[in-house]
């Protein structure tokens, strides 16, 4: 740990109570050492704990959240920025460090020790906090904030399994039109912090009633197309949520299209980003929630959806009943087993379960036309006819669905 950067004397000067409490921290690991405490033995503790607070990566768990902090010296040596172009994911014990893009001989590799897609000043106090540096990457240095998730990323370009095919070059490299992003700057940081709060633990009707104001709260980024800015994803990611827990599967199948067509490309581009993998994957999981099967008949409706042609329920319905889910469902687990290993490993929960969805449905009945164009696909996404599958059997019913995303959103949570 010698050569690890510690920020020891701005820990101590601007820490506040975490100070206090790594001074204890430190008492407590000397006695339970059984070593001697003076001020030297005390200096060193300390000194090792602000190494470990800013060298370590939190390793996080799916099932008990985070399990403690890992710490490795050549992992250690990897610098921050708010567009990087690698990451670390857990496997296991192992951290491995995964590249976004090809990276270049003597280009500097950087990942992000934040979640990048917080707000400009949220994403500057968290790393002043523990990492004492203000960013200076082109994103932060120019508030690009707004202009790069509206128009997404510029220098990556998308191949076809994507589901992004339209992100290309901005049109305006001048930056988006100004009195929108101070706007929008301006209502982002009075809502992001109250936005942000979970939900969960909250009874249905109130879970309902914050939905209501954190959508109405996002009216401005709405309106500005402004998808793919925080708290907008993450309330419509809580909506979804509280629609699969009332079983209405079809209103979440409409916002979380919309969440992996229109929100999750822009946030972070590279098709194989282990977020990206899972918005399709719950996509893939409610189309097969809400296969014809469960939806019952026009006569005998199992549930809410075959109510009237003109009502949403009934639109949706009819936009449902023209898409062939189980080829939309194979090719979108496809993607994700394609994608797992890249974003993860094998060993991933997510790539195992989208494992065993593939194997029920390439086991159905009289579909093998259907299975051999969805291999076909998978061998050859670029080729012609392959891209006009693609585009008739997922990209456009995804599109249809994910334009009922504000209807449904306003149904339940409008004013
Ligand atoms: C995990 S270390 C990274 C390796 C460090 N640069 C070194 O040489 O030991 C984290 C520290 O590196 C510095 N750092 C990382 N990314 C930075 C960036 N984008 N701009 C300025 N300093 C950065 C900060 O001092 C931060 O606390």
């Amino acid at each position: 740990m010698e050569g690890m950067e510690g920020h020891v004397d701005k820990f101590r000067r601007e820490s506040g109570k975490l100070w206090s409490d790594m001074e204890l921290q430190a008492m407590a690991a000397l006695h339970y050492l059984g070593r001697e405490t003076n001020a030297k033995s005390l200096a060193q503790a300390i000194e090792v704990l602000c190494k470990s607070q800013v060298n370590s990566f939190n390793r996080l768990d799916e099932d008990v959240g985070q399990t403690g902090l890992f710490l490795n010296p050549t992992l250690a040596m990897v610098n921050h920025s708010c567009t990087p172009n690698g990451f670390v994911q857990f496997v296991g014990r192992r951290a491995v460090l995964h590249a976004y893009r090809e990276i270049k001989k003597d280009e500097e590799i950087e990942i992000s020790y934040i979640d990048c897609n917080l707000h400009l000043s949220y994403r500057q106090e968290a790393l002043k906090a523990r990492y004492h540096f203000t960013c200076n990457c082109p994103r932060c240095k120019d508030d690009m904030d707004i202009y790069q998730v509206c128009r997404g990323y510029p220098h990556l370009r998308l191949n076809h399994l994507s589901l992004a095919p339209d992100i290309q070059k901005p049109q305006h490299p001048q930056g988006p039109d100004s009195s929108i992003a101070k706007s929008l700057s301006a209502i982002i940081e009075e809502i992001y912090s109250w936005c942000s709060t979970s939900l969960s633990g909250l009874s249905p009707p109130e879970k309902q009633k914050q939905l209501r104001q954190r959508w109405s709260a996002c009216k401005l980024l709405r309106d500005s197309c402004a998808y793919a800015i925080e708290p907008l994803p993450h309330v419509l990611a809580e909506a979804s949520m509280y629609f699969g827990e009332q079983n209405k599967f079809t209103h979440s199948l409409c916002i979380s299209s919309f969440i992996a067509t229109q929100v999750e490309p822009y946030k972070t581009p590279a098709p194989f980003a282990p977020q990206r993998i899972k918005g399709v994957f719950i996509v893939a999981k409610l189309l097969a929630n809400t296969a014809p099967a469960d939806l019952g008949s026009a006569d005998n409706p199992k549930n809410d959806l075959l109510v009237s042609n003109k009502s949403l329920v009934g639109r949706i319905s009819a936009a449902l009943g023209k898409i062939d889910q189980a080829t939309m469902c194979q090719v979108l687990l496809e993607m994700v087993v394609y994608y797992a290993a890249a974003a993860h490993s094998k060993e991933w929960a997510i790539f195992n379960e989208a494992w065993d969805l593939l194997g029920d449905i390439e086991a159905l009945q009289g579909r093998e036309l259907e299975d051999a164009h969805v291999k076909a696909f998978m061998r050859n996404p670029n080729g012609a006819a392959e891209r006009r599958f693609f585009d008739q059997a997922v990209v456009g019913p995804l599109q249809e669905l994910s334009a009922f995303c504000f209807d449904v959103m306003d149904s339940e949570f409008g004013s």
